[in-house]
Order: C-alpha cells, then sequence, then structure tokens
C-alpha cells in the first residue's frame, strides 16, 4: 500500500515550516513596518507578526477597552493591540524608557491614533503597576525584563477584569521551561511565572508556540 499523504521533500521539519508559515502569513502595514524600523534602530525586541496577530484576535475577541502592557518597546505590539481594541479603547503600556516612548509616539501618530487612545506611562512596573486598579483591564500583555515576570504576573492577574486574558511573552523560553535540568535565571522566572498561572483556579491557561513561546490565560466570569 502507498502511503497517500502529502509530503514536501524541501522541508525538514514540519514544525518549523507551521511556525514560518503562520509568520508568512501576517502581512503587517507601513506603520508597523516603520514601528519595526524604529525597534531595530534602538534594539527592542518587538514581537513577531503573528505573536502580534493573536493580540489583536485577543484583543477583539474580548471587546477590549481597557489593555494595559508592560514593556513599550517602538509600539509594535501597541499598534497590534490597539487594531483589535474597540474603537473608544485605550492602551495604557508602561516603559521606563523616555526614548522608547518617543518613538512608539511616533509609532501611534503614523497609524493614526488619536492621542486619548494610548496613555504612555514612564517608569518601571514595580513603581507603576500598583497604582492600577484592580479587575479593571480586559488584557494585560507583558514584554518586560524576563526575570521580573513573576512579579508581573502576580500584579496582572490582579488588574484582570472577570473574563479578561492575561498573555505573558517569552513564557516559555523557547521550551526550556519544560526541561528540569534548566535551571538558568531567566528559565526559572519563566517557570515560576507559569506555576503561578497554573495554581490559579480561575484561570484557564494555555501555551502557544509562536516565538519564543506565548502564555494566554483566560480569568472566569
Ligand atoms: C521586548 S521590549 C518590548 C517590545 C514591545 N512590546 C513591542 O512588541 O514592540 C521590552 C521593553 O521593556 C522595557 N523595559 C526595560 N526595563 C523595564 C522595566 N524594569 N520595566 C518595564 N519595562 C522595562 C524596555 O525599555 C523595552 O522597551
Amino acid at each position: 500500500m502507498t502511503d497517500e499523504r502529502p509530503t514536501d521533500p524541501g522541508t525538514a521539519d514540519p514544525r518549523t515550516a507551521l511556525i514560518d508559515y503562520a509568520e508568512s502569513a501576517i502581512v503587517e502595514d507601513d506603520a508597523l513596518l516603520a514601528a519595526r524600523d524604529r525597534a531595530a534602530e534602538l534594539g527592542t525586541d518587538p514581537v513577531s507578526p503573528a505573536v502580534g496577530a493573536l493580540l489583536a484576535l485577543l484583543a477583539r475577541s474580548t471587546h477590549a477597552r481597557a489593555v494595559a502592557e508592560i514593556g513599550t518597546g517602538t509600539g509594535v505590539s501597541g499598534l497590534w493591540l490597539l487594531a483589535g481594541m474597540a474603537a473608544d479603547g485605550v492602551l495604557t503600556t508602561i516603559d521606563p524608557e523616555p526614548e522608547h516612548h518617543r518613538a512608539a509616539r511616533l509609532s501611534f501618530s503614523g497609524a493614526d491614533i488619536a492621542p486619548g487612545r494610548t496613555r504612555l506611562i514612564n517608569g518601571t512596573p514595580h513603581e507603576v503597576l500598583p497604582r492600577l486598579s484592580d479587575e479593571s483591564y480586559d488584557i494585560v500583555f507583558i514584554d518586560g525584563p524576563r526575570l521580573d515576570m513573576p512579579a508581573f504576573v502576580a500584579e496582572g492577574i490582579r488588574m484582570l477584569r472577570a473574563g479578561g486574558v492575561l498573555v505573558i511573552h517569552h513564557a516559555a523560553a523557547s521550551g526550556a521551561v519544560a526541561d528540569p535540568s534548566r535551571a538558568d535565571p531567566v528559565t526559572t522566572a519563566a517557570r515560576d511565572a507559569a506555576l503561578l498561572v497554573a495554581d490559579d483556579d480561575r484561570l484557564l491557561p494555555v501555551v502557544i508556540p509562536l516565538g519564543t513561546g506565548v502564555l494566554a490565560a483566560a480569568k472566569a466570569r
């Protein structure tokens, strides 16, 4: 009997091919490409196109009107979140680097985002997050320093409204979290963050293998 499953002799690793397809299927507009150019100039590490599209999808499906982001960068993830949010939704985004906020402002104005739709807070999340309200955000997106991930997750869970979604970028450390022999600080922080999510009965989590691994968790209604 012959195997009639389609094969692609040019593709060695089907998983890599799948992820390449997921990324290449997303087309970014000029405003996003300009934000990416700014990211390359400043050395920030923006979300990939497929992670960006996932953020927009989550924002649209939660009818997000209030989103909090830790780690503005030059606004690549912010533009994707805004694309999925309600037309009057407000993105609150935190970053300690004034230069990154200047670049993000250019990115947002380049996409004709009204100034009232973004609230850029200059400061570290450790200073800023405790001032943000409990249970008032539809999405909390965490994309700041990886060592601080557990602390940001604890704050993010507190800030999420019922039915809201926590999204953690770089959550799987490219799969290292599942390897018990890996105990370096970044992997340990990602593992601790994942445990905080797993131990919270109100959260329904899933790891999405885009980028270095995205952890998304919906809070019970
Ligand atoms: C990976 S980049 C964010 C990329 C952005 N989300 C995007 O997709 O365009 C991480 C950002 O975290 C910021 N950052 C550095 N230290 C921080 C801190 N203690 N708290 C929050 N953000 C910090 C950096 O300035 C940088 O802009």
